[in-house]
């Protein structure tokens, strides 16, 4: 099975409800060294999408079934590196999605990305 990164702090990685499943926001932490690894918005955002894609897997939920990506940067003139993450790791019909800047995020990291999940 996938390894989900150990959170960093008082905090469920994700919380289920039937057929609802939300995530906390995801670091881009690589799960075999619980480190952010990635240094590009680019490859940080690949990591936040595949450890969201691990509790998907873990919960037997499909991509698809993903309604909305809120994406946290702390740099959002690093945009297109989102969008180009996006178009790579997500196909259409693609989530709902906000993207916002923020002054800072945990670890340094320059992305946290959570997810709003609903089974059919
Ligand atoms: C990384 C987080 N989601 C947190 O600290 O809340």
């Amino acid at each position: 099975m996938k390894k989900l990164p150990k959170a960093i702090g008082p905090y469920s990685p994700y919380r289920k409800k039937g057929k609802f499943l939300v995530t906390s926001g995801q670091l881009p932490i690589n799960p075999e060294t619980n480190t952010i690894e990635a240094t590009t918005v680019y490859d940080q955002v690949l990591q936040c999408l595949e450890n969201i894609e691990t509790i998907l897997s873990i919960e037997r939920f499909q991509i698809e079934d993903v309604l909305k990506l809120t994406v946290y940067l702390t740099d959002l003139s690093k945009f297109s590196e989102v969008n180009q993450a996006f178009e790579e790791k997500l196909s259409a019909e693609y989530p709902a999605r906000t993207a916002i800047e923020i002054s800072k995020l945990p670890m340094d990291a320059l992305v946290e990305i959570e997810a709003i999940v609903l089974r059919d």
